[in-house]
């Protein structure tokens, strides 16, 4: 089974997919990762040089690879479910998963890392709060579309367990 880990920037996609995939035996890709290495750059200088459409379309190519694999967690980028038909594509494929994450730990985990997401780069201490809330309504209805939902402040390692085993028995 395939389960795609999807969330807001920062919400924990690739924290929870490798500590998971790590204790359950499953082999874990991180979605940015694959692009970045295929591309041979990171995503802040392939947003720069090809521009966010050219970055939308090489996201959903290297999406539909990973729908080929199998007893894999995928982390997704942020935003992932929100372009081209990826929604659709990881709803057929496999599990979908929403890390909801609360404002203030978003804001709190992004604020260091600006430099590293271009999304967020042209923000600062005082608009970013603003920024993320307004992406987040823009961005919810797609996150609302994942079958289960996990709020990140309780989540544990048997969170996942349960949805593991419940695969297991349909299986
Ligand atoms: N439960 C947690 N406990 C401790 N640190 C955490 C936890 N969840 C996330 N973090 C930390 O918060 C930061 C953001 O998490 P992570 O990189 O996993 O987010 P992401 O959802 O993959 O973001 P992106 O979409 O930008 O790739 C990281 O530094 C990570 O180690
Ligand atoms: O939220 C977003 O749109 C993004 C999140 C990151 O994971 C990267 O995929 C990229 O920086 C875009
Ligand atoms: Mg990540």
């Amino acid at each position: 089974m395939l389960y795609f880990l999807n969330g807001f920037m920062g919400s924990g996609k690739s924290y929870w997919g490798r500590r998971w995939a790590t204790a359950f035996d499953l082999e874990f890709h991180d979605l940015d990762d694959v692009i970045e290495r295929q591309e041979g750059m990171t995503i802040s200088e392939l947003f720069k040089t090809k521009g966010e459409p050219a970055f939308r379309r090489i996201e959903r190519d290297a999406l539909a690879r990973m729908c080929s694999k199998s007893n894999a967690i995928i982390a997704c980028g942020g935003g992932t479910p929100c372009f081209h038909d990826n929604m659709k594509r990881m709803s057929r494929a496999g599990i979908t998963i929403w890390l909801k994450t609360p404002l203030e730990a978003l804001v709190e985990r992004l604020l260091p890392e600006l430099g590293h997401r271009p999304v967020i780069a042209h923000t600062n201490a005082d608009t970013l709060a603003g920024f993320i809330e307004g992406k987040l309504a823009e961005r919810e209805p797609f996150y609302h579309r994942c079958v289960y939902h996990f709020y990140t402040p309780y989540l544990t390692d048997e969170n996942f367990k349960k949805i593991l085993d419940k695969c297991k028995r349909h299986s």
